[in-house]
């Protein structure tokens, strides 16, 4: 093959493992116009799904048959990657796959590292690291809520908000420039504190983006409830109801749960991880005090407490915040404030889901403006603000221009701006192969 300008070729599956009717197969780079007509004979119109043979040529017995393929064609730059591209659709299939991959290996194409695609695609200026991330967060969302929120970050609603931050950013330093520049007795009181109010607002708005409770990134990452209370009041009895599925077991025996059980649900379009835990009491049952540290471990760290009781008044030590639940109201009524269910007869669960949908809603629902969604997001934010902190703290104005610099430096790795290797790596790396 003749040496080509840009980035060597890769190919992947773009198509998931397991049964299917069509497998895609993605092939990026340089060069894959001749990949093509070796495989294919003639390029296909671009973007336009053509039926072609795919043939391996290379074999002295003649040519053979790899698959009959849609077969699509992508010209620099109309393309996912902005590369020239192609799209093999195949008939899935073990061996048809590995055939396809043989005779792509031998035109001189690579097998593509995970977020390759998308890595070229940010290379090639089509996107910024922030909706690159988004691309990955939408493969990746299980619910309604999650994939809003995905989509809004992929098609660069997050990134025009830190976009618009690293402009104003940018005015504000050269009017920092321009203010040394003036001897000190010209200084103009007037406009150095607009500029200094500038950047306190800017740093306002930056401290409001990260105080927001971490809705967005408990909507990413899905949130804990942790069923808690006394031995027998029915904690996995309920975590089965909401599950829909035995996945704990329900006995008459006080402290029958030790493990706490973790369950996966949706709950007000958002992932739930509900969890059981073993009742609270002391006890000299060395495993079962085990279980009741674990579930004291829930209590600290879930997202929402459920705490649940079967008598007519609730436990005195219920966490700020929990959810009230008072079970077995076929033997009695439930006390102000908590929810009556009973899981025998199946009353009130509907009451109880709608409170607990209403709270992962509640922790999670974007308030004005696309949130923060990512460590990695809050960390570079934090860097920015607590820069600009420093800057506004500066008593000799010509200090402050390189804290302002380095505030421009740390939202510059956010949305990529300013390319650090490492971050790239661990941004893409995160993707799965084909994308
Ligand atoms: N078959 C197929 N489906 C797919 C993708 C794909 O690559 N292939 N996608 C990706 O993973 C997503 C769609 N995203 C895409 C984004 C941009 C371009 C693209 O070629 N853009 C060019 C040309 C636009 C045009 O012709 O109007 C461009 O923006 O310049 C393609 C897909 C989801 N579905
Ligand atoms: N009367 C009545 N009994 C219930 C109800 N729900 C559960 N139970 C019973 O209460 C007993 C304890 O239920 P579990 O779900 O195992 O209780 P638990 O809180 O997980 O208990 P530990 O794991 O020991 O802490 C079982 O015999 C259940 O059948 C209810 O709504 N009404
Ligand atoms: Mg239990």
């Amino acid at each position: 093959m003749t040496a080509q300008a840009g980035h060597p070729p890769i190919f992947a599956l773009a198509t998931g493992a397991g049964r299917a009717a069509i497998a895609v197969m993605r092939l990026s780079g340089a060069g894959c116009d001749a990949i093509l007509r070796a495989l294919c004979g003639t390029l296909p119109a671009p973007r336009q799904a053509s039926l072609r043979g795919l043939w391996r040529r290379d074999d002295p017995s003649g040519p053979i048959l790899l698959d009959r393929a849609l077969v699509l064609w992508f010209p620099a730059p109309r393309s996912y990657t902005g590369e020239d591209s192609a799209e093999l659709h195949l008939h899935a299939g073990p061996a048809v796959i590995a055939a396809v991959s043989d005779a792509l290996v031998a035109l001189g194409a690579r097998p593509a590292e995970p977020g390759e695609f998308t890595r070229r695609a940010f290379a090639g200026g089509r996107l910024d690291l922030v909706e690159a991330e988004g691309i990955a967060d939408l493969i990746a969302a299980e619910t309604e809520a999650q994939r809003r929120q995905a989509l809004d970050q992929s098609d660069g609603r997050l990134s025009r908000l830190y976009d618009g931050w690293a402009a104003r950013l940018r005015v504000l330093l050269a009017h920092q420039e321009a203010l040394i520049d003036f001897p000190d007795e010209d200084l103009p009181p007037e406009i150095e504190q607009a500029l200094l109010d500038d950047l306190a607002a800017l740093r306002c708005e930056m401290q409001a983006h990260l105080d927001d409770g971490g809705r967005g990134e408990k909507l990413r990452r899905g949130l804990t409830f942790a069923i808690v209370g006394a031995p027998n009041v029915g904690k996995s009895s309920l975590l089965n109801a909401l599950a829909e599925r035995e996945a704990a077991i329900v006995s008459s025996i006080a402290g029958t749960t030790r493990d706490a059980i973790e369950v996966r649900v949706v709950l007000g379009e958002v992932p739930v991880t509900l969890i059981d835990t073993a009742g609270l009491r002391d006890t000299q049952d060395e495993i079962e005090a085990e279980g009741v540290r674990r579930a004291l471990f829930h209590v600290k760290h879930a997202d929402c407490v459920i705490a649940m009781f079967d008598g007519e008044t609730p436990p005195a030590d219920v966490p700020k915040g929990a959810i009230l639940v008072r079970n077995k109201i076929d033997l009695g009524p439930a006390p102000d404030g908590a929810i009556g269910i009973s899981i025998h007869q199946d009353r009130g669960m509907d009451a109880l889901r709608a409170a607990l949908a209403e709270r992962a809603r509640g922790l999670t629902a974007a308030s004005a403006g696309p949130p923060l969604t990512r460590a990695r997001h809050r960390a570079a934010i934090e860097e920015t603000a607590s820069h600009l902190t420093t800057a506004l703290d500066m008593d000799w104005p010509e200090m402050r221009g390189e804290d302002m610099r380095q505030a421009m430096r740390a939202l510059g790795r956010l949305t990529g701006a300013v390319g650090v290797e490492e971050v790239l790596d661990t941004v893409f790396g995160q993707f799965c192969i084909g994308k």
